[in-house]
């Protein structure tokens, strides 16, 4: 007989319970520093604890069950890392005194920058020691892998990319205005590196919370705060969370709507996000994520239509104006709505125009206009298809020979394009069932 106490038995008893393989992490040297450091701030970690998970890497574990409606973490105000603390802090009188005034987005970004070159001896040195040194976000993707990206996405990544090295830039002289705080030269503490990390930190892990306006901040919004430990929270699409500042309790607190298990990681929802902008924002991409969906970027509409149209340019322009150009998708059901009423317009004969109020509304144009309109999604599907399959096999190349930083960006765009192969091939299926079969 089987001992069914072994480590084989106790993973498949966990699987069947739902539950994904974990390494705790609290008895490391960093997260015991951050909970002690913590606790003199007046935060209980009870009940939660850092663990590496295999599906979605570093997170909490509830250690203990999480009732449907209660609290899973209350971090004292304390405790949250906000610009009013950089405006209190030894960084307060050279941004006090910086014309025009800097971002709050700039001011914590070089706080966080000070603070780890300030190693032992900071104040957030507990905080800033587990936080990641890299992140998977496109702006550090090379020109070879944001290329691999859909080109919806792509072109955002890029767009993202420009507006870091622009903001880099223009807060150059900023950060050089820091000079006497460090003994080394600013430039080789405040390098575009430092600042991409402290931007991607600030980006992917900061909480909602509305702040008073500043004099010595920019008018740009001020409703980041970092949150020690609480950020330790990984997303989960389907779980539904309460969170925001009590100002009752001067807390920051996360209700959990359905609870959590014992030995469960402990999640929160983002928001409702698809794979696109869970990439774009936080580096990741969540697998069956029921938000996700493939965009038809305009580049990719054209492709597919007819350049003999002589009111092909008229009819993008009506589209334009009536907000049918963006948001149009493939979901697991087939083509979105927008993007059927999107072709249904570009379908239509000059006899047909009076009734495009209809069509605006979701009404098909005649019989034979609505199988032009499944025909052109169907070589919308195709092209994005073939798009996915050329994309997977360029990954599939590239993944030799990559280094460990290149390995993981490959693998997190290979799973957004995994995602898509998904949809698409749904969508295929949806589009063949509709099609009007040729009478025999
Ligand atoms: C607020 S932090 C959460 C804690 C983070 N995992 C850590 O190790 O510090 C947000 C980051 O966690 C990662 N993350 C969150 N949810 C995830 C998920 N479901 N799957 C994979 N990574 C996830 C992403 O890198 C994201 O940028």
């Amino acid at each position: 007989m089987k001992n069914r106490s072994g480590r084989r038995a106790r993973r498949k008893r966990r699987k069947k319970r739902g539950e994904t393989g974990h390494v705790t992490l609290s008895h490391e040297a960093s997260f015991m520093d951050l909970r002690r450091w913590l606790k003199q701030k007046g935060f209980s970690s009870k009940g939660l604890i850092p663990a590496s998970f295999t599906d979605t890497g570093r997170g909490l574990m509830a250690t203990q069950p999480i009732e449907a409606n209660d609290l899973v973490i209350s971090l004292p105000e304390k405790c949250l890392l906000t610009t009013s603390k950089v405006l209190e802090s030894y960084l307060g009188e050279y941004i006090k005194r910086w014309k025009p005034p800097v971002s709050p987005l700039i001011a914590l970004c070089s706080f966080l920058i000070a603070e780890r070159y300030r190693g032992d001896t900071a104040e957030w040195s507990p905080y800033i020691k587990v936080l990641p040194t890299s992140y998977t976000c496109p702006v550090y993707f090379s020109k070879e892998i944001t290329d691999l990206l859909p080109m919806d996405v792509r072109k955002k990544a890029e767009t993202q990319k420009e507006q870091f090295e622009e903001l880099y830039s223009t807060s150059l002289p900023f950060f050089l205005s820091l000079q006497p705080i460090f003994t080394h030269p600013v430039e080789v503490v405040f390098t575009q590196d430092a600042v991409r990390w402290a931007w991607c930190s600030v980006n992917t892990r900061t909480v909602y919370m509305e702040h008073a306006r500043s004099d010595f901040l920019s008018r740009e919004k001020n409703v980041f705060a970092l949150a020690p430990y609480l950020d330790l929270l990984n997303h989960c699409p389907e779980v539904q969370v309460q969170a925001g500042f009590n100002e009752l309790s001067r807390c920051y607190e996360i209700r959990s709507v359905p609870g959590c298990k014992k030995f469960q990681q402990a999640f929160i929802c983002y928001g409702p996000h698809d794979n696109q902008r869970l990439l774009l924002e936080y580096g990741f991409v969540a697998s069956g994520n029921p938000h996700s969906v493939v965009y038809v970027d305009l580049d990719t509409l054209k492709l597919c239509l007819n350049d003999a149209d002589k009111q092909l340019q008229q009819k993008l322009l009506f589209l334009d104006d009536n907000d049918f150009l963006r948001n149009l998708t493939f979901g697991i059901d087939g083509p979105s709505w927008r993007l059927m009423t999107a072709l249904r317009l570009l379908s239509m004969k000059p006899e047909q125009y009076s009734c495009w109020k209809s069509v605006l509304l979701g009404a098909p144009v005649s019989h034979d206009r609505e199988d032009w309109c499944i025909l052109k999604a169907q070589i919308l599907c195709q092209y994005l298809s073939d798009d996915n399959s050329k994309a997977l096999l360029r990954i599939a190349q590239l993944k030799h020979g990559a280094d460990g930083a290149q390995l993981k960006q490959l693998c997190l765009v290979e799973s957004l394009r995994r995602e898509e192969r998904v949809i698409l091939d749904r969508s295929k299926q949806v589009l063949q069932n509709i099609l009007p079969q040729p009478s025999s």
